[in-house]
């Protein structure tokens, strides 16, 4: 302050100082202002704190007061004031603003420059950050390794593996050699950008031959990616190596321990580590109170969290996220509702969003549904998708048609806003519904399978990379949705789940509850221990890949054409011609039963192309059959159950080809879509995420597990389950890197099998069935009509209801 020579001067500096160290900025701010009060402005040391606190609470108002403050006293030409500042709007946001900050400033030393470099980083603009640096070493000003290690974290959490690399290695000849966080940089960057191969890779370099010992940082950086692949027992081999440096017990890696346990589904293991801790943050007991909740132990969910209460340890809003999830689960109704009605009273947090979305999700699980419609009603903002979307599934649960009505209403008039929607989906389908005879006789005039000329959007990119013809470009709706894209750091608490198959054909209970959980909660999720041979899917995808990299003309030999459904090769799906089109190529082939193969679709070329998608395609098969034998117990039928409605397993093959783009937000490389089949398993890239699920109203991305099979709900299942079971909406989005290739086998039924909800699922007398009866090709035609028309921004999902399309009917009216 200014008056720093007087005594209590001194000590406000010295506090404001101290409580910024401790990240306790609310507390820094309000010294400042009661200073103020008393006629101190702010003097030049203390102004870096403040501004540090300002970032740190991302309080731009705030911020920018103490700039003008800065330069009305001139203190902004020092360079301290000016990193701060620089500091402070990027921890705001505000790129632009940091940089004209940097732009005026009047000497620039190595630290100002860093601020700079780190800004653009912090910010995810790593080519700028790279701009930054060319001309900061052309100014003559000396790189640090802050300088360096700013920029390899950059480049590698933008997931461009070779540039970080290649700074790493470029680092010692401009005479700085890597430390210890310039290899922490580049691991925790790769698994930001989900290149876990990559950060292991770095690891093991690091600890064979750096000679640079990793730190507790290294170390709680990699553990995420043994969470998001599952892999526990790597995430063991980390604990030990963490033991054996000491670091095992550092707040950091132990509860970055308990959560990667829990997200593997070792929960004995991470109570140990959890009980081990000699001391614990919030984030250690949300991990564990969030790992008995997902893993389904709600009861130690919530005891958890009474001991966190008894502990005298603050909860915040994950918290109580988490234990409200539980008590939904358990049906814990009483101690969710006083929960839910103290949290602001007790510890001051404001109930959000996701809190409502729990209660309603409680109150409507147990039946409550005017009470939960009520509490919707309270709501000081307005609810959101997953809010309405919980009291939507409540009351078909429990047949209520009047407050579906009016749940969908709310969901349509927001769904209509942000597109891309489940309901829109129904609404078109209530429409198709109608106009059944019309479409009937569109069909028969053949309009309705003509497809487009082959195009080939790898050719696109072949001719020339930078181009993206305006047909492919998205609009600002869909730029924003894309932009909505859940980050892992947001995904923290949701997996997709791993199904063991070799657990779950051998009937362990455990497993069929982790499936069936995850055809309720996701319509998603990962088999591992499948038994499909590591090399025969290699194989399949090098064939695959072989296939696309074949010259056009020789594809163009197998392409679509207008007498068969949709085989053959071809560009992504097409709608008509003012549509937006799909950023990818597509090879549809028809595999089982035999019959109904034509070689002229199937390529000649690899000549092995044939024998290695037969020998993959009947592993599959199996992998599938074992699949549906687990869910017909679970549904309340013997193995065969499910099996013997297909009348006749119809399994298509779809290999998808996303040329790299060179500028991926601007684009989708497949359009949101539900598949129409019973169940889909997906062999994925390995190394390149693409696919991105619709998860708790916001797109999730899911991580390839090597080897493993992803698999999903089909329409027919949440049909056939009346709706338990959910059809999620997927798509897939390319990069700027590198093509991606992924093969759907989608398991269909024989065309004239029937399909309704099975009256098991539906539950007896007084309970509604949701969906109507219809012949399966009808409804695979209604699918394509509706891609097909264009009435709808992107494919959507065609369900047959009844009392449900009543709703929509109602809505509309
Ligand atoms: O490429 C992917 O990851 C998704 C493909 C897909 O959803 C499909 O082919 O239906
Ligand atoms: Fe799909």
């Amino acid at each position: 302050m200014r008056c720093r020579r007087t005594k209590a001067g001194r000590r406000v500096i010295t506090l404001i100082c101290a409580r910024t160290r401790q990240g306790r900025y609310v507390e820094a701010l309000e010294l400042l202002r009661d200073a103020q009060r008393h006629g101190h402005p702010p003097g030049r040391y203390v102004l870096p704190s403040l501004l540090r606190a300002c970032g740190g609470l991302s309080d731009l108002n705030s911020g920018e007061k103490l700039h003008g403050f800065a330069v009305r006293s001139s203190f902004v030409s020092d360079a301290f004031v000016g990193c701060a500042l620089i500091d402070m709007y990027c921890r705001c946001g505000c790129i632009d603003s940091a940089r004209k900050v940097f732009d005026f400033m009047p000497k620039r030393d190595a630290a100002v420059w860093n601020s700079m470099v780190s800004g653009y980083v912090r910010l995810g603009f790593a080519g700028d950050s790279m701009r930054i640096f060319r001309n900061m070493i052309l100014g003559g000003v000396e790189a640090d390794s802050s300088t360096w290690n700013s920029l390899i974290f950059g480049f590698s959490s933008a997931g461009d593996v070779r540039m970080a690399l290649y700074l790493s290695r470029t680092m010692g000849v401009y005479g700085v050699e890597p430390d210890v966080f310039s290899w922490t940089s580049l691991i925790s960057g790769f698994v930001r950008s989900f290149h876990n191969r990559e950060a292991f890779e770095t690891f093991r370099q690091m600890t064979a031959t750096s000679g640079v010992r990793p730190s507790s940082v290294t170390i709680s950086s990699l553990l995420p990616a043994c969470a998001s692949v599952a892999d526990g027992k790597c995430g063991m081999i980390l604990h030990g190596y963490a033991v054996v440096i000491g670091v095992h017990s550092e707040l950091f890696v132990s509860s970055s321990l308990v959560d990667m346990y829990a997200k593997c589904g070792f929960i004995s293991d991470a109570v140990n580590v959890f009980a081990e801790m000699t001391r614990k943050s919030t984030v250690s007991w949300n991990s564990m109170i969030f790992g008995y909740a997902n893993n389904g132990y709600c009861g130690d969910a919530i005891n958890l969290y009474h001991q966190m209460e008894n502990d005298g340890v603050k909860p915040d809003h994950l918290t109580l996220t988490a234990v409200l999830t539980a008590c939904s689960h358990a049906g814990m109704v009483g101690l969710g509702r006083a929960l839910f009605h103290s949290m602001q009273k007790e510890y001051g947090i404001q109930p959000r969003l996701e809190h409502y979305a729990c209660m309603v999700d409680l109150l409507g699980r147990a039946g409550h549904l005017v009470e939960a419609y009520n509490l919707i009603k309270e709501i000081p903002m307005e609810a959101d998708l997953f809010v309405w979307g919980a009291l939507l599934g409540a009351c078909r649960n429990h047949g209520n048609v009047e407050l579906a009505k009016l749940a969908a209403s709310h969901l349509v008039k927001l769904e209509t806003e942000k597109c891309g929607s489940y309901l829109m989906m129904s609404n078109i389908l209530a429409d198709a519904g109608r106009q059944q005879v019309q479409i009937e006789a569109v069909m028969t005039e053949s309009s309705f399978y003509r497809s487009p000329p082959v195009e080939s959007v790898q050719e696109l990119v072949r001719r020339d990379p930078t181009r993206i013809p305006d047909e492919y470009v998205r609009d600002d709706d869909d730029h924003d949705e894309q932009g909505d894209a859940v980050q892992p750091h947001h995904f923290s608490s949701l997996q997709l789940p791993v199904v063991d198959l070799s657990l779950l054909s051998g009937g362990h209970p455990d497993e069929a509850h982790k499936l069936d959980m995850a055809c309720r909660e996701w319509g998603f999720f990962q088999v591992v221990n499948h038994g499909v041979d590591e090399e025969l899917l290699l194989k399949t995808k090098d064939v695959t890949d072989k296939f696309f990299e074949l010259p056009f003309e020789e594809k163009l030999k197998h392409s679509l054409d207008t007498e068969r459904f949709m085989e053959g090769y071809g560009r992504s799906y097409a709608g008509p011609k003012d549509q937006k089109r799909d950023w990818g190529d597509m090879l549809m082939l028809m595999v089982y039963p035999e019959k109904f193969r034509s070689s002229k679709y199937w390529p000649s070329s690899p000549p092995e192309f044939m024998e290695v998608i037969e020998a993959f395609s009947a592993e599959v098969n199996r992998v599938a059959r074992e699949i549906l034998a687990a869910l017909s117990l679970l549904m309340g039928m013997n193995r065969d159950g499910l099996l013997e409605l297909h009348k006749e397993v119809v399994q298509v093959l779809r290999a998808n080809y996303y040329p790299p783009c060179c500028k991926p937000h601007q684009v989708v490389g497949i359009s949101p879509h539900s598949d129409a089949c019973t169940i889909t398993l997906l062999l994925q890239d390995d190394q390149t995420t693409g696919l991105q699920i619709q998860h708790a109203g916001k797109w999730a991305p899911v991580q390839p597990i090597p080897n493993a099979l992803v698999a999903n709900v089909g329409d027919v299942l949440e049909i056939w389950s009346n709706g338990r079971y959910k059809s999620i909406e997927h798509r897939a989005m390319p990069n700027s890197a590198r093509a991606r290739i992924s093969l759907a086998s989608f398991v269909c039924l024989n065309s004239d099998a029937e399909i309704e909800p099975l009256e098991a699922a539906v539950g007896g007398a007084g309970h509604t069935k949701m969906y109507g009866k219809i012949k399966y090709g009808d409804y695979v035609k209604r699918v394509w009509e509706t891609i097909q028309s264009g009435k709808t921004k992107f494919m959507q999902r065609v369900k047959l209801q009844s009392e449900y399309s009543q709703v929509i009917d109602h809505v509309k009216e």
